[in-house]
């Protein structure tokens, strides 16, 4: 049996959408999810595996441009959609899928690959290393105290549909995409995935509502949320889940948590997906009874180590040559030396000795500034071949900000 790998045709696109979902379980998605998708696919960058008339495969890559350190909006390809049918899995499809997105995405000049995975297991061997981490958190109101800066009295809040308060959110998201490692430029059509809310996976919480902070009339921050009304013998046992949250400044910030802190009639506030370095840890008492977790979220990987490399800047000088392993894109594989600081870098092709030895892996999981290349070393993931090399290379690298991205693609 063969199966050809061909660009997706839009009059395939439901059955290719099909076993995608098929793949994903086989529930349905609410319809205002399978149309958000339908057009935010970019058919010429998405791709069908096929046996005969049979769609057996599906992966796609959307165009988005990511805050690298330094602040630089650099062109990425956002892999996504990918599957294999059950009746095809474990011959090879996706590792075809894999080979024919790469090579594709080198040959539109994007020097990076991003996804957020359902399993991260499978795509270390593609060269995707795990770049950003999120957290998740309940604060439990009965036991944690919370403490805001002065100034939150200043703040006005403004309880909106989801929709009525789009607009207004979009625009503090946009102000702070750049400010971050690891956020996408957001392109027309997306702000609808923020609108995504159907009732069955609600699980008995409220339609998500979306809270302004406001200042002297102009928009400072926003929260979206849902309550869900819960009662114990002993009185109210309600939660409330944070799904966004974003503020243009601490005080803003601290406002929207102190609200959602304090909503009547419930005891426990559910984190969803932080920042690892996110404000609330130095708001509360005690992060320990909050139950911190963390998990992988975006994973990246070098296309072009070269170009890549050059397109970030570094918080302090560096100047080291890697030895880059890349078995699945050869290309990149050898000796670059890395030279630069907090203006600019030249990452070029070299003979000299190597300093530090790793696969694009590690390189992919560094490049955002949040894993540290010392911390892979500690693992046997890097080698230091020159003393001093890998603390050297670990502070440049390294992000004053923790990389984060708020949502999956
Ligand atoms: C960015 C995103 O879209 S994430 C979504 C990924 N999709 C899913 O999770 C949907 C459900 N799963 C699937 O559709 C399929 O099982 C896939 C896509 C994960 C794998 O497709 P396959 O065609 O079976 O993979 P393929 O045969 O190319 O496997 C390549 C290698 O990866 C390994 N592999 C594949 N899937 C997994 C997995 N889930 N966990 C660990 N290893 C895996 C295989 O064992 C194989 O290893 P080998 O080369 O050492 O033998």
């Amino acid at each position: 049996m063969t199966t050809e790998l061909r660009v997706l045709d839009p009059l395939e696109w439901d059955r290719w959408y099909g076993v995608l979902e098929l793949a994903f379980g086989g529930v349905a998605e609410a319809p205002e999810e399978r149309e958000l998708y339908r057009d935010l696919t970019e058919f010429d960058r998405f791709i069908g595996a096929w046996d005969g008339g049979l769609c057996v495969g599906t992966a796609g890559a959307f165009t988005f441009r990511l805050t690298v350190p330094g602040g630089a909006s650099v062109p990425a390809a956002g892999v996504t959609m990918v599957s294999v049918a059950g009746t095809h899995r474990r011959r090879g499809i996706l590792t075809s899928m894999m080979r024919r997105q790469l090579d594709d995405v080198r040959s539109w000049g994007e020097p990076l690959a991003l996804l957020t995975a359902s399993e991260p297991e499978i795509y270390g061997r593609f060269g995707y290393g795990a770049a950003t981490y999120a957290a998740h958190a309940t604060i439990d109101r009965s036991r944690v105290r919370l403490t805001v800066p002065e100034g939150t009295d200043g703040v006005a809040l403004r309880v909106t549909s989801l929709e009525e308060g789009l607009k207004a959110a979009e625009a503090v998201y946009a102000k702070l995409v750049p400010g971050r490692p690891g956020m996408l430029a957001r392109r027309p059509g997306w702000e609808r995935q923020a609108l995504l809310d159907p009732p069955g996976d609600r699980a008995g919480a409220s339609p998500r509502m979306c809270v302004l902070a406001e200042r002297d009339g102009e928009v400072v921050g926003y929260a979206h949320y849902a309550i869900k009304p819960d009662w114990s013998f002993a009185g109210p046992d309600g939660s409330v889940s944070v799904h966004q949250l974003a503020g243009l400044d601490a005080v803003a910030e601290a406002a929207l948590w102190r609200f959602l802190c304090s909503v009547d009639l419930t005891v426990k506030v559910k984190i969803h997906s932080r920042p690892v370095d996110d404000a609330w840890q130095h708001l509360v008492s005690e992060v320990r009874r909050c139950e911190p977790t963390l998990r992988e979220g975006l994973f990246v990987r070098l296309v072009e180590v070269g170009a890549a490399l050059e397109a970030r800047t570094y918080q302090a000088p560096v100047d080291v040559v890697f030895e880059v392993a890349d078995a699945f894109c050869p290309w990149n594989e050898g000796r670059w030396r890395l030279t630069g600081d907090a203006k600019g870098a030249t990452c070029v092709r070299t003979s000299d000795a190597a300093d530090l030895a790793l696969s694009v892996r590690e390189l992919g999981a560094a490049y955002l500034g949040g894993t540290s290349l010392a911390s892979l070393a500690a693992a046997g993931r890097v080698r230091e071949l020159r003393d001093g090399a890998l603390l050297e290379a670990s502070v440049a690298f390294g992000s004053p900000v923790a990389p984060w991205l708020p949502h999956g693609f």
